[in-house]
């Protein structure tokens, strides 16, 4: 099977997405797997099929590079909201459903595009951590430089702990900074640092305020580049009106060919 595909990024978190909207693709889990690998197929963090829906403008479809479907991507959201404008398939403002719910997004100025994220519900304050669903499951810990983290080792081995089993959960190291956070990520589904996460990045712009309430913009500087999370928190250990805002570029488009 010959499939069109197009290459997307979002700080350095990248994807392959489809245009699926005549439901003429159905891949299966060794072929999304193929298609993201970065030395045999196009590479990718993961892969979205964009699909029809009566709900909304479109539908998000979302697969970890491992080629298993998985839960919301902030980053790629973000990245299929732009694609769904370049391909004249939506206006600069759009709504799309994704697994988590329905999603506004606005394409702004330079390339960015704001999404507007899933209230949080609970927020639980553990001895070291910070664990909240932010359409993922996200673990959120301090550590004094990011850049000393062996985030490979130390993530993994909090994903594969008995208590976030059978699920996993994603992995954050967060410093904060003079003016917001740096952080990096470990992601379930890639099974290794990406060079962002835009659910990771709102869970620990989010944990940064503590149990503090009111209206919080924090800056986040991801290794691929700069988002930025505006939210409202009415309680210690909730939060809504959450919106991520940062890069989404299209990298290039092309065929590849699939074995069925
Ligand atoms: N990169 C994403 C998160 C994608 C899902 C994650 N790997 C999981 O399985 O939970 C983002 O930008 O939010």
């Amino acid at each position: 099977m010959n499939i069109h595909f197009y290459k997307y990024q979002g700080a350095g978190n990248d994807f392959v997405i489809i245009d699926n909207r005549e439901a003429s693709i159905a891949l299966n889990t060794s072929q999304i797997a193929f298609l993201c690998d970065r030395r045999f197929g196009i590479g990718a963090d993961g892969l979205m099929l964009l699909q029809n829906t009566a709900e909304a403008d479109f539908e998000m479809i979302y697969y970890n590079a491992d080629g298993n479907e998985s839960t919301m991507c902030g980053n790629g959201g973000r990245c299929i909201a732009a694609f769904a404008y370049h391909s004249n398939i939506v206006g600069k403002q759009t709504t799309f459903k994704a697994i988590d719910g329905i999603h506004d997004a606005v394409i702004l100025p330079n390339n960015n595009v704001s999404l507007h994220m899933s209230d949080i519900n609970t927020i639980q304050f553990e001895n070291g951590y910070t664990i909240m669903n932010t359409g993922s499951p996200h673990y959120i810990k301090e550590v004094v430089d990011t850049d000393l983290v062996n985030v490979f080792e130390e993530g993994r081995n909090i994903r594969n702990q008995a208590i976030f089993q059978p699920k996993g959960i994603n992995v954050n190291f967060v410093t904060p900074k003079e003016k917001g956070l740096k952080i990096r990520t470990y992601e379930r589904g890639v099974e290794d640092e990406t060079l962002a996460c835009g659910t990771g990045v709102t869970a620990a712009a989010i944990a940064s305020v503590k149990q503090q309430t009111g209206i919080f913009q924090v800056a986040v500087k991801a290794k691929g580049g700069d988002l930025s999370v505006m939210f409202e928190k009415r309680t210690a250990d909730t939060a809504e009106n959450i919106i991520l805002t940062g890069g989404a570029k299209f990298v290039f488009e092309g065929n590849i060919e699939i074995e069925d």
